[in-house]
C-alpha cells in the first residue's frame, strides 16, 4: 500500500499527490540552465526588462529634490567655450539648490555634470547603452544607464522641472522638440525650456517664426514654449520664477480644494 503522505509535493501554495507530482522542484527548475533560450529575445521578456529599467529608474530618481535637465552635444571638448558654459550653468544651479540631471555621456553632459559636482551638488547621468563602449562620465555621482531611449526619456521629464538646452546634435535637437512637444500637447505644465546660446539657436528660432509660425503649423503662442538666453544666471533666475509660481499655483489648488471640500461637508451636515 503507498503512503499517501510521502505521495504528496507543496509546491508553494500548490499541492500535488500521486502522479501528479511534478518529476522537479520549482528551485530545481529555476537553477537548471538546460533548454532553450531563445524566450531572451522575445517581447514578452522584453516587456519585463522594461518594467524593471522602470522600477530602477524610480526608484533612484522619486527622493531627488528640485532638478533640472541640461542637455547638449556629446561631442564638444573640455575647454571650449560651450564647454565653459556648461560648467558654469552646472555650478550656478548646484548652488541654487537644484539636482543636474543629464545624459551621463560626454562633451556638454559632462561639462554640466562636472559644474553641479564640483560645487557640491547632486549630479545626475542617466546613460544610455550604444553600440560602442561608454562609460558615465566621471563627475556623476548617481547614475543609472538604460538599455531603451523610451525609458530614459521618461525619468528625464518626471523628475526635473526644467530643461536646459545646450548647443547640441540629432540627440539634443531630439531632446528640445520631446520637450516642446510635452508642454505644446499639455502633458506637462509650468515647464520652462531655455535654449543657451543666442547665435547657436538663433537660425533655428528663425526657421520656426518664419516657417513654422507663417505657415501656420504652429500657434502665435507656441513660440513662447521656449526662451533664449546667453546669461547663465538668467537661466537659474528664470528657473527660480517658474518654480515659484509654480508652487503658488499648487498651494491654490490646494486652498481651493480644502474650501470646497468644507463646502461640501457643511451642505452635508
Ligand atoms: C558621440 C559620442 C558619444 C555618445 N554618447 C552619449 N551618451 C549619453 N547620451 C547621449 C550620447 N549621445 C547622445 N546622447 C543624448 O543626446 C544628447 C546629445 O546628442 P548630440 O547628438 O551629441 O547632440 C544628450 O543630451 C544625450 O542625452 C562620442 O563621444
Amino acid at each position: 500500500m503507498t503512503d499517501s503522505r510521502s505521495a504528496e509535493r507543496q509546491a508553494g501554495p500548490l499541492t500535488y499527490r500521486g502522479r501528479e507530482i511534478p518529476r522537479s522542484t520549482t528551485d530545481q527548475r529555476l537553477l537548471d540552465r538546460r533548454g532553450p533560450t531563445d524566450w531572451v529575445h522575445t517581447d514578452p521578456w522584453r516587456v519585463l526588462r522594461i518594467q524593471s529599467e522602470f522600477v530602477e529608474g524610480f526608484g533612484m530618481l522619486s527622493e531627488v529634490g528640485r532638478a533640472v535637465c541640461v542637455f547638449g552635444s556629446a561631442r564638444v571638448k573640455p575647454g571650449t567655450p560651450y564647454y565653459r558654459l556648461g560648467e558654469t550653468i552646472g555650478d550656478k544651479l548646484a548652488r541654487a539648490g537644484y539636482t543636474v540631471i543629464t545624459g551621463g555621456g560626454p562633451g556638454l553632459m559632462e561639462a554640466a555634470n562636472k559644474g553641479a559636482a564640483l560645487a557640491g551638488g547632486t549630479s545626475i547621468g542617466l546613460g544610455i547603452e550604444l553600440p560602442f563602449e561608454q562609460a558615465l562620465n566621471e563627475y556623476v555621482n548617481m547614475g543609472v544607464t538604460f538599455r531603451y531611449f523610451f525609458v530614459r526619456k521618461t525619468m528625464f521629464v518626471k523628475y526635473s522641472q526644467a530643461f536646459v538646452v545646450l548647443p547640441g546634435g540629432f540627440g539634443t535637437l531630439d531632446e528640445l522638440f520631446e520637450a516642446i512637444t510635452l508642454v505644446q500637447t499639455g502633458k506637462v505644465t509650468r515647464f520652462p525650456v531655455i535654449l543657451v546660446g543666442s547665435e547657436f539657436w538663433g537660425g533655428l528660432v528663425e526657421w520656426i517664426r518664419e516657417r513654422l509660425l507663417a505657415e501656420q503649423l504652429i500657434s502665435p503662442h507656441d513660440t513662447d514654449l521656449f526662451q533664449v538666453t546667453d546669461d547663465p544666471d538668467e537661466v537659474v533666475e528664470s528657473i527660480r520664477r517658474a518654480h515659484a509660481e509654480w508652487e503658488r499655483a499648487v498651494e491654490e489648488e490646494e486652498a481651493v480644494a480644502e474650501l470646497e471640500e468644507a463646502l461640501h461637508e457643511a451642505e452635508n451636515a
